[in-house]
Order: C-alpha cells, then structure tokens, then sequence
C-alpha cells in the first residue's frame, strides 16, 4: 500500500480534500501520514491508520517516508520545501494545490477529464510534479471542455465573477461581517415600510464607506460592491488571475505558449464579486467555425460526466445557473448558450462552478486515483 502524505489538510482546500476522499472511500486505498505546519505530535484526523500522531511538514526525513504527497498548505511552503526534498533525493510524486510550480517545464498541470492524454504522456514520461490548476480556468476547461477538444475555439473572452472563497477562509469570514455591517445599517428603516428606499441607500452607502466596514483581507468593501482587480499587478494593466487565464490553459491542453502558433487566446477581466465559494464566467468565444447551436450544445454535454447544459431559458437560467444552485456540487452547468449580435461564427456562454471542488481539491484527489491505478 503506498504511503501518502498530507499537508495543508487542515485549511479550507484541505477540508473539502479529506471530505471527498472520506465520500470516495480513497483512504481504504493508502496509508496515509498526516503533517502540520503548527502542531507536531497532535493528533491526526480519523482517518489515520497505523501513524495517529501528526509529523513535522518541515521536517525532509519524515517527508521522504512518503511514495506521495498531497500538499495544499500554499506556496511559500511548496517554495520552501519542495526544492530541499529533491535535492535531498526524495523521488515520489508531489501533488500540489497551489500555483508556485504550475508553469515549471517538469510539472502538469492536472485537470483530468479535460487533459488524461497529457497526464498519461507525463506519468510515462517520468514526470513526478503534478499541480492542481487555478480554479477560474479549471472550470471554464470542464465546462468548455467539448468545443477545445473538437478544435472548434479560435478564442475566448472570459469575464469573471470569482468568489470570496478564491481569495481564502478569512475572506470569506469578511465578506459576511461586511454583508453584516451594511444589514444593520439598512436594518431600522427596513423595519419602517414608509421609510424612503434612497434614505436607506444612504444609509447603507455610509456605513460601507465608514472605518465600521472590515477591509482587512479584501483592502475594500466587497459586500454591496465588488472588486475588478484580482492577485498581483503585473504591469502593462493585467492582473495575475488574467494572465494565468491563457497561460494555464494552453498548458492544460498540451498546447504551445500563447502568442506561438497552435495556442489559443484566452483573455478578460476578473472580477471579485459577493458569492461564497463558487465563480462564475460570462464567455464570448470565436469559433473557428459556424456551427449550430444544437450541435454546440451536443458537444459540450458529451464532453464529460459533470458538465450539464442548461437551456437558455429565464426559469432554467434562475434555477440552475447560480451559485446558490450550484454550491457544493461537483456539477458544471453551462448555459445562456446563444450566437450573439457579432455573427454565428461566435458563441455567448455562461458557467458556474464550485472553485472548492473542481478548482481545488478534486482534481488533486483524482490525480492520487490515477498514481494508484497505475501502480
Ligand atoms: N482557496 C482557494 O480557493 C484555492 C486555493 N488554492 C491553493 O491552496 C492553498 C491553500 O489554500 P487554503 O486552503 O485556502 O488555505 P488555508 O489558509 O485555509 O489553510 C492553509 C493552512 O493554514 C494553517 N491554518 C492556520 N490557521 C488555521 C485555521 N484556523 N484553520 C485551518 N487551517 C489553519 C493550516 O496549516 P497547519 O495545519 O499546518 O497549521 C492550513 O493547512 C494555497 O496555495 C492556495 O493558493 C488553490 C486553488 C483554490
Ligand atoms: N486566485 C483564485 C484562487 C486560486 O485558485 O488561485 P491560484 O491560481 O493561486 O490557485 C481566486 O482568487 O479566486
């Protein structure tokens, strides 16, 4: 049975990990060794075997125990550990969460109902580092998948609407303290049915500009507004979420850079907005060329076993379409799925996705299924 070690299974991504792979039954399938970052020698969580007792994340001896290891502790831990590991010779297979190592030449990125051909040619190529993607372009790849595959996207233009969740637990914690400032602020005139809608408004657009309102994590208020820059700026107007948009997705596809031919441009604004923990993307896409839209509709149902096409309807959109429809499912829906005004060789879409599953931990879970399988 192979030895999997677990770091960063206590914060938000490593939570709904452990939580999916208890659902799977995944730990009937290894031994797993538990570490902590804060707390060594404390106990591991119930799913521990033979080694109840957490072991030290910093610690390389303990690491070296383990045929695999699953990391969603961050990136400066990946940045710290991971190089002393191999160079201290460690050769498992490092499954990772976060984004320092996605775009290195020896590492996959891992999505794999999208991309099993390319993680099948690493795994017989060698290739030990297999990196979860980030999760606004995870999930419009799965949503999407159908039309990349029959090279039917010449390019996309994505405009996001990502949740608190993207940006960690604490963020999501202000996002509802801030929703609760602005309530109680609306909330003794609401009670007054004749009270003017704009006195409220002004009410509310005080308090939310007042040192009352929590900006510790976001830097601004997000509750009753929203936030169009996300990550860092990388100069010349675009933010780091933008840029991992065409860049991770050529590379999920096994495509060439972008800007080289054979790559395929995918671009637009990202944009923080007051949901929980699932984004959501509003898609312009070139098709390379025009095809119907039952056609579209066909390939993209038929491209996986999560993404589900919802028909470009009012009562279905409402229902199906939103976060609160989609939050803590492992569905993909894709709708509002017409020719827009610029010609039928483009296409409108819209998706949602939950970022916690598949644009963080589900990915990493399936990627030990597929080490497991091949072993
Ligand atoms: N948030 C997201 O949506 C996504 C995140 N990722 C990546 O995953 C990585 C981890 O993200 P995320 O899970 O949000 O990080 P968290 O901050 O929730 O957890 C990270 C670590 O913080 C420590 N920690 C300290 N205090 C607490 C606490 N009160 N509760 C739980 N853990 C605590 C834990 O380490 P210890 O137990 O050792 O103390 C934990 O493993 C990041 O690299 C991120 O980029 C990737 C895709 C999406
Ligand atoms: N940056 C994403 C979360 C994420 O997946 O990030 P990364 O690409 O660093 O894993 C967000 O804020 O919504």
């Amino acid at each position: 049975m192979k030895t999997v070690g677990f770091v960063g299974w206590r914060g938000m991504v490593g939570s709904v990990l452990l939580q999916r792979m208890c659902e799977e039954n995944d730990f009937a399938l290894i031994e797993p060794l538990f570490f902590s970052t804060s707390n060594v020698g404390g106990a591991a969580p119930p799913f521990a075997k033979n080694e109840i007792k957490l072991k030290d994340a910093y610690e390389l001896q303990a690491l070296k125990q383990c045929d695999i290891i699953i990391t969603c502790q961050g990136g400066d831990y990946t940045a710290e550990i991971f190089p002393k590991l191999r160079a201290a010779g460690w050769d498992g297979y490092w499954i990772d969460a976060a984004s320092s190592l996605r775009m290195k030449e020896d590492a996959v990125i891992i999505l794999d109902p999208v991309n099993a051909d390319v993680i099948q040619d690493a795994l017989g190529r060698g290739i030990k580092n297999y990196i979860g993607g980030n999760c606004t372009v995870s999930l419009m790849l799965m949503a999407l998948g159908g039309l990349f595959h029959a090279g039917l996207i010449e390019w996309v233009s994505a405009m996001t609407y990502q949740a608190a969740s993207g940006a960690g637990a604490q963020n999501m914690r202000e996002l509802l303290q801030q929703m609760g400032v602005l309530y109680g602020a609306a909330n003794q005139s609401q009670a007054d049915p004749a009270a003017a809608i704009l006195d409220i408004d002004r009410s509310v657009l005080a308090a939310m500009n007042s040192e009352q309102m929590p900006v510790a994590q976001f830097g601004a208020p997000l509750a009753g507004s929203l936030l169009p820059w996300i990550d860092q700026d990388l100069g010349q107007g675009v933010s780091r979420e933008e840029w991992k948009g065409a860049a991770e997705t050529n590379k999920i596809l096994g495509k060439p850079s972008l800007g080289m031919v054979g790559s395929i441009p995918v671009d637009g604004i990202c944009v923080r907005i007051g949901a929980m923990r699932c984004h959501a993307q509003a898609m312009t896409i070139k098709l390379t060329q025009d095809v119907p839209l039952a056609e579209i509709e066909n390939i993209l149902a038929a491209a996986n076993d999560w993404v589900q096409v919802v028909p470009n309807e009012r009562a279905a959109s409402l229902s199906q379409l939103t976060p609160a429809a989609v939050t803590g499912k492992l569905s993909v829906p894709v709708g509002r799925l017409r020719k827009p005004a610029m010609g039928a060789q483009y296409l409108c879409a819209f998706t949602v996705g939950d970022q916690l599953l598949w644009g963080a931990a589900e990915p990493l879970r399936r990627m030990l299924r597929i080490l497991l399988a091949a072993a």
